[in-house]
C-alpha cells in the first residue's frame, strides 16, 4: 500500500519523507566530521561502534535496485536519495536548484568530504553538480533524456567551504538531441567561471526506455 491508495497513506508518506531528509541531514554531518576529525583513536573505536548500530537498525529491511524507494515519486520528480540534489543522500551536499526562466540556477557549498587537491573540490565532483545541473536544464525544457556526453573545462579550482553558484541552460534542440552548457563559480564572483560544461543529453524511445528501465517502472511509479 503507499501514499495513494492509504487512507493514511499521506501523512504516514510525509514523515517518512521528514525522517528521510533528517537521517541525510545527519548522515552528512557525520561524513563531514569524519573527515574532518582529528580526535584520538578511542574515540574513532567508540564512533565505530555506534556507526555499526545504526547500520545494523537501517539493514532490518531493505530494496534492491529493481524497486523504487517508498519515498520517491518519479512523475512528481521527487528523488529523495539522488546522490546530487537528494536530501535522504548521504553523498549529496545537497545541490538546490531552482528554474528562472530558461535558466537552472544550483546552489551548494562543498565541504572537507569532496576535497580534491587540497582545500579545493576533486574534479570528478565538479563534473557530477554538472551533468545532474544540465540534465535538470534539459528536463526543464521539456525534452528530458540521458547523458551521452560531457565536456568539462576546469579552468580554476573549485574552493571548499564556499558557497558556490551554478548555472545552466539549453542551447540546442536537435531532434532526440539536446545540448545544454553551464558553469560552476563562487556565489560572491558569480561571473568568474571556476568549471565550464557542454552535455549533449539523448531522449529514450520507447524500446530504450522499456529496456532499460522496464522492471523498475512496472514495480510502480512508487513502490509501497
Ligand atoms: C523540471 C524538471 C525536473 C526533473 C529533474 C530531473 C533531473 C535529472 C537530471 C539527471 C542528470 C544525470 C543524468 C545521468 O546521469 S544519465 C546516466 C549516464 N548516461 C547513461 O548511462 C547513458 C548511456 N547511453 C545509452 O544508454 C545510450 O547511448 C542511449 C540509450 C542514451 C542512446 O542510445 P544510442 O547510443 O544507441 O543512440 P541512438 O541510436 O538511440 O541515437 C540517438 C541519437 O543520439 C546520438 N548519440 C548517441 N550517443 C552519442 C554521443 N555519445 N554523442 C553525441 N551523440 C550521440 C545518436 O547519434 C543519435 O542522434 P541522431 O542520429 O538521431 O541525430
Amino acid at each position: 500500500m503507499n501514499g495513494r491508495t492509504d487512507p493514511a497513506g499521506p501523512a504516514r508518506l510525509r514523515r517518512r519523507r521528514r525522517a528521510v531528509s533528517d537521517l541525510g541531514d545527519a548522515l552528512r554531518a557525520l561524513v563531514e566530521l569524519a573527515t574532518a576529525t582529528e580526535a584520538p583513536a578511542d574515540d574513532l573505536e567508540r564512533a565505530t561502534e555506534s556507526v555499526r548500530a545504526a547500520a545494523a537498525l537501517l539493514g532490518g529491511r531493505v530494496r534492491d535496485r529493481s524497486s523504487l524507494p517508498s519515498t520517491d515519486d518519479l512523475l512528481d520528480g521527487v528523488r529523495m536519495y539522488n546522490p546530487v540534489t537528494g536530501s535522504g543522500s548521504a553523498l549529496a551536499p545537497p545541490l538546490h536548484i531552482e528554474q528562472a526562466g530558461d535558466l537552472t540556477i544550483g546552489t551548494c557549498t562543498l565541504g572537507l568530504a569532496f576535497e580534491g587537491p587540497p582545500s579545493y573540490a576533486h574534479g570528478g565532483m565538479s563534473a557530477l553538480l554538472l551533468d545532474q545541473l544540465l540534465g535538470y536544464a534539459v528536463s526543464a525544457s521539456g525534452h528530458p533524456g540521458m547523458t551521452v556526453r560531457l565536456d568539462t573545462s576546469y579552468r580554476a579550482p573549485v574552493p571548499l567551504q564556499t558557497p558556490l553558484r551554478l548555472t545552466a541552460r539549453v542551447t540546442a534542440i536537435d531532434g532526440r538531441r539536446v545540448t545544454a552548457s553551464g558553469a560552476i563559480a563562487t556565489a560572491a564572483e558569480p561571473d568568474t567561471v571556476l568549471v565550464a560544461a557542454t552535455g549533449t543529453f539523448v531522449a529514450l524511445s520507447a524500446d530504450q526506455a522499456r529496456r532499460l528501465f522496464g522492471a523498475v517502472w512496472d514495480s510502480g511509479s512508487r513502490a509501497g
